[in-house]
């Protein structure tokens, strides 16, 4: 009876498998492609617009940043103001760069002003610092007086890989030399009155104001341009260091020998390992350092700084008198040496002979700022009587700007809003977009520098070159090219490029949208950024993929914090602020959100393209009704593909302690979430709360924006066919199939909803693996190909889009 069971059992659940095998096996072999061909651009073919080298160079102009830096010198207040006055317009502009602003002006003797002065702008440069940047320049920034020169137009790049590379422009030693009275600018309120000493402009500073000198606590876009700092100014503080009194420090420095290159590394070391306080030091020297002198010595100081503390002594590193007396080595010592992340450097020269040490630190000042420089390469001249950074004339796409048929229109003073104006008002319009503005680059470790739009081995590098510099110089090429070619439309277009989608696009792409709405226009569809031609990328489909975003992640900034009473770092609770938040990161690092495969537009990027997949791909997923869980998983594996299964996760920012010997009292965290369609922002909170389960943790929303509508990817949908086919054309020789899915990062879209429901977001940019990092990251680039490729893609999408419509599609394909 038993075994009866057991056979009837076996024999059933064989019959099962053997069922599911076959209906797994008929479905792989007969499930239908989505993708179809489009129909091709039957008219036109030989449009095809070949880029020339003026075209490349439209481009390359395009990602330069110009600089714009105030020279080295000394500054009254009323020029501090002046800069002050600069920059605070700068802020304002919500998009202006991340970097562009670098040190600070030095200061003038003993005057508080200038202090608050620097005090306000270091807030501001806080208050810059996590914006994007924008292509604008301020070609006719003029201001008066010699305090505020515009002394460099080298590219920003350039500038910086000399003095990573090489050494810095060697105006240092002019400086000490004015700092020491040559000067003839130099106003006589700016001597010192102080009869002991031989040099001037030394400003009577308490140790408590120097961080406003040295401050590091802007963060690392500024570092680059930290690099750039030059000897300015001269402050003489109190300071212990280096005075042959201080035996703590140089106790091992053979007292009667003169001082040698690596008893006085020595020394440094000694310093840090006494005092955790102290910078990490290394001193170069010259050899032969006595010169008459009993102990001398040229001292390079470079801070790794990780505590403001550290950052102050490194500057305030010390020196003497005789300093006009040296003045050949006061040259020898200006030349920086900053590598590194977070360092601040400091060249200190040290001229010790006589025994009444006079300690004199050495501040690195200047404010450089590095602009885009889009408008002026482009020769847009600037109208600088209404704004100035608005423009009203433009040469190099003469043609788009010149013809009747255009209109320009700058909203929020820097973003563009093109019309096309169409004769057949019966067509409903479409719209093109594109972003102005680029992210900062923290990092310098390019292979090409990032403003400099080189060409290496046929890619052009420059950050926004696919983000999204090519969307938007591909635009204006294509209409260029076929408005030269007596092109005139029917149906009307807009073409919007905002100024801050880097940002949230809360004043560009925003407010070009409300316009639109105001005039009561509604869209057929609209196209931006998004994926892209995808190769490789896609487990499993060894085609290139058009893969176009029909909808988009939404997402959440949340900030957490902890709070704790702090206090000395022998007597610690057992948990700190800094490990009771820890935990809870972890906790949600260790729990990411669930898979919700399936749910979402992704579902139709595997129906269109099962079809095309390689066994055994192929099988799992023209079978997705059986094989969710595993597929899941496996695409839960790569960064790309996990981005679009779930909700995902980031901690972006972490900050807590001020010192080795400080329990810190508060830690917090940002995590930024990108949600997928199927959940909310609510669902995202709730889940972490669980995840994390500790009330000492507060959570709040910096931030946030639901995931957006998905907008239709049948083949019936005018938008959805004039990019697939606009693909097909460009990319279809190398067999490229299309397909829907879901953009994991945010564009200026979210802005649009309501004025069309069918919003595409497609990249022409042709990625492999590897480059999927490129945005954000390092070395972005384009080939030159792909950038021509951009540029008839635009042109397809220009030409089919002002049919009435496309050829019908013959539909098959189903549902997996
Ligand atoms: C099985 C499908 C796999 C899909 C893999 C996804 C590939 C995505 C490809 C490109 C992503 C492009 C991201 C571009 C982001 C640019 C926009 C941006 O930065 N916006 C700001 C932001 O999101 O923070």
């Amino acid at each position: 009876m038993g075994a009866e069971v057991i056979k009837q059992v076996v024999y059933t659940a064989m019959f099962v498998v053997l069922v599911v095998t076959a209906a797994v096996i008929v479905r792989t072999f007969t499930v239908k492609p989505r993708t179809i061909l489009a129909p091709p651009c039957t008219e036109d073919e030989s449009g095809f617009i070949r880029a020339d080298k003026e075209m490349i160079n439209r481009f390359q102009t395009s990602l330069k940043f110009e600089t714009i830096s105030w020279e080295p010198g000394v500054y009254n207040v009323e020029e501090l103001l002046n800069i002050q006055e600069f920059i605070k317009s700068l802020v304002n502009v919500p998009t202006f760069l991340a970097y562009n602003l670098i040190n600070l002006p030095p200061l003038k003797k003993e005057n508080v002003d200038c202090l608050r002065v620097i005090q306000e702008l270091e807030d501001m440069k806080a208050q810059i610092k996590y914006v994007s940047s924008s292509q604008l320049e301020l070609v006719n920034f003029v201001k008066s007086g010699k305090a505020i020169k515009r002394v460099s137009e080298t590219s920003f790049v350039s500038s910086q890989t000399d003095t990573a590379h090489h050494e810095l422009p060697d105006f240092t030693s002019d400086l000490l030399d004015d700092n020491l009275g040559h000067n003839p600018d130099i106003t006589p309120d700016c001597a010192t009155d102080d009869a002991d000493s031989n040099t001037s402009l030394v400003s009577t500073m308490s140790e408590e104001e120097l961080p406003y000198l040295t401050s590091n606590a802007v963060g690392p876009m500024l570092n680059v341009a930290q690099e750039r700092s030059s000897v300015l100014n001269t402050v003489k503080v109190k300071s212990r260091v280096f005075t042959r009194t201080d035996k703590h420090l140089l106790r091992d420095v053979p007292k009667h020998k003169p001082y040698s290159y690596t008893s006085y590394s020595y020394a440094l070391q000694s310093q840090r390992e006494h005092n955790q306080e102290y910078l990490i030091g290394s001193v170069v020297g010259k050899k032969g350092l006595q010169h008459g002198h009993k102990h001398s010595v040229n001292a390079n100081i470079s801070c790794q700084s990780t505590t403001d503390i550290q950052c102050r002594e490194s500057i305030n590193v010390v020196l003497t008198a005789q300093m006009n007396k040296a003045a050949s080595t006061s040259k020898e010592v200006s030349k920086m040496n900053c590598t590194g992340s977070n360092v601040l450097a400091s060249t200190i020269n040290s001229v010790a002979d006589k025994d009444n040490y006079r300690p004199i630190a050495i501040k690195s000042s200047k404010i450089l700022v590095t602009t885009l420089v889009l408008l002026d390469r482009l020769q847009f001249q600037l109208d600088t009587s209404s704004n100035q950074f608005g423009f009203k004339s433009k040469h190099a796409y003469p043609t788009v700007h010149k013809s009747p048929l255009v209109s320009v229109e700058v909203i929020a003073n820097y973003s563009l809003l093109y019309t096309v104006h169409g004769s057949n008002s019966a067509l409903k319009p479409y719209m093109l977009t594109g972003h102005l503005d680029v992210v900062p680059v923290p990092e310098d470790d390019w292979d090409a520098p990032p403003f400099a739009a080189e060409i290496k081995n046929g890619f052009i590098y420059g950050r926004g070159t696919i983000d999204d510099k090519h969307i938007v110089f591909g635009i204006l090429e294509a209409l260029e090219f076929l408005l030269k070619h007596d092109f005139k439309p029917e149906r009307t277009f807009y073409i919007g490029f905002g100024h801050d989608e880097e940002v949230a696009g809360e004043h560009g792409a925003f407010r070009i949208a409300e316009l639109l709405t105001s005039r009561g226009i509604h869209l057929d569809f609209l196209l931006d950024e998004g994926p892209g031609v995808l190769s490789g990328v896609i487990p499993g489909v060894s085609k290139p993929v058009g893969l176009v975003g029909c909808s988009e992640k939404g997402f959440v900034t949340l900030k957490l914090e902890v709070s704790t009473s702090g206090g000395h770092s022998s007597m610690p609770e057992k948990e700190s602020s800094i490990g009771i938040l820890a935990q809870a990161i972890t906790r949600l690092e260790t729990n990411p959100h669930p898979s919700v495969f399936g749910t979402g537009p992704e579902k139709g990027t595997f129906e269109h393209l099962a079809p095309e997949m390689n066994l055994p791909y192929k099988m799992v997923m023209s079978n997705l009704w059986l094989f969710y869980p595993l597929v899941s998983r496996v695409l839960s594996w790569k960064p790309s593909t996990n981005s679009i299964v779930r909700t995902t996760t980031a901690v972006t920012q972490f900050n807590a302690g001020i010192k080795p010997n400080i329990i810190a009292p508060h830690a917090e965290a940002i995590v930024n979430h990108r949600i997928h369609p199927s959940e909310t922002v609510q669902d995202v909170i709730d889940f972490d709360k669980k995840v994390i389960n500790d009330d000492r943790v507060k959570i709040t929303i910096i931030q946030s924006q639901e995931p957006l509508p998905v907008s239709s990817y049948d083949d019936d949908v005018f938008g959805w066919q004039i990019v697939k086919t606009s693909i097909l054309q460009v990319w279809g020789h190398y067999g490229t199939v299309v397909a829907p899915g879901l953009m994991p990062a945010n564009t200026d879209t979210r802005h649009y909803t309501e004025i069309t429901e069918n919003i595409y977001r497609f990249s022409p940019s042709f990625m492999l693996p590897e480059d999927l990092s490129r945005f954000h990251g390092r070395n972005e680039r384009i080939s030159t190909k792909n950038y021509e490729e951009a540029v008839n893609f635009f042109y397809h999408v220009i030409k089919n889009a002002d049919k009435a419509k496309l050829e019908p599609v013959h539909k098959h394909g189903e549902e997996l």
